[in-house]
């Protein structure tokens, strides 16, 4: 097997009494592109920081490119990485072009891409003028621009599409499919769930800085047991009288049925004259994120009044 690129080994993480990452394990593979979920605090930024080497991990090893980032030595090794902050923020007096150019300079790059990148991000026509003229999705334009420079091996982009209008978000993830083929690693932080799965190789569901789950899409949503939801044309008569059919019905005549399920009701459907179209529609990013806060809501609370129980039996 390939070394990974990035290696995190029992990883945890405090801030004071705040446990903000606790014993993660996340291997990352050259040219995987991998989605980090949770709620606001569930330590998203806290692995990033970790992965660049900013902070430096309480229990267990961080490794990236055979490197551990929060080493003095690893300043080549973070040359090969981009990052785009949460919040992003520039020099309000520089132009556009001063600013990548300012942060090739910074990196040990050549500034001669530093047009093409503004091009990539579609801010190239506005190059010249002060930042702090720039609108807050020119802004995040230009943020992407400067996590692009010098060609990284490794991304991190913490909310990348914020602010971004429908096309500059399809052109942001236009572009990190092509880095992708390029062979760059990226991990992709983002609230925004919807258009993001066709772009990951796996995601990595994390609250209260513990894994809740991390696999492909498809593995998730085999996890997460949730049904499939077939919408069925033409037989709304016989729908609900048909007993196979009937538990799996709800008013809208939807069928959510479960994954092991599926084949045989679809035979069935398909069996029948009057049926006229189908659509077949599995649960999406969303709808499985949702699922695996749900169980971990739902396991907090019953241990929490578990240990109430048991401090009122020791209190008598
Ligand atoms: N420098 C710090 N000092 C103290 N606590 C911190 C510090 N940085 C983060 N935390 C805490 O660690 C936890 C994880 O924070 P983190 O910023 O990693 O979350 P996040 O998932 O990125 O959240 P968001 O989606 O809101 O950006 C939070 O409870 C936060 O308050």
């Amino acid at each position: 097997m390939n070394t990974p690129l990035v290696s995190l080994e029992n990883v945890s993480k405090h801030y004071k009494d705040l446990i903000a990452l606790s014993a993660i394990h996340l291997h990352l593979a050259q040219g995987e592109v991998l989605g980090l979920f949770g709620h606001n605090g569930a330590g998203k930024t806290t692995l990033m920081k970790l992965i660049l080497g900013i902070i430096s991990p309480d229990i267990g090893n961080v490794s990236v490119m055979g490197t551990k980032p929060d080493d003095k030595s690893a300043w080549h090794m973070r040359t090969k990485m981009g990052y785009l902050p949460e919040n992003v923020m520039f020099y309000e007096q520089l132009t556009g072009l001063e600013v990548i150019t300012y942060f090739a300079r910074l990196k040990g790059q050549s500034k001669t891409h530093a047009r093409a990148l503004l091009e990539q991000v579609g801010i190239a026509h506005a190059m010249g003028r002060p930042v702090k003229t720039y609108s807050k999705g020119m802004r995040q334009r230009l943020g992407l621009a400067q996590a692009f420079i010098g060609e990284p091996k490794l991304l991190l982009l913490d909310e990348p599409t914020v602010g971004l209008d429908p096309s500059a978000t399809a052109e942001f993830y236009r572009s990190v499919d092509q880095l992708k083929t390029q062979g760059t690693s990226v991990v992709l932080c983002s609230h925004v769930l919807p258009g993001v799965e066709q772009h990951i190789d796996r995601a990595m569901i994390i609250s209260g800085g513990k894994t809740l789950a991390l696999g492909t899409i498809k593995e998730l949503r085999a996890q997460s047991n949730l049904p499939i939801k077939i919408k069925p044309q033409g037989l709304n008569g016989s729908l609900q009288g048909d007993p196979l059919l009937q538990p799996y019905l709800d008013e809208a005549d939807n069928l959510f049925v479960p994954e092991q399920e599926k084949l045989k009701i679809l035979r069935h459907l398909l069996a029948d004259d009057s049926l006229c179209d189908l659509t077949v529609e599995s649960a999406n990013l969303e709808q499985v994120y949702q699922c695996f806060l749900a169980q971990a809501e739902k396991m907090t609370t019953e241990s929490k009044s578990k240990n109430k129980q048991k401090s009122h039996k020791v209190g008598g």
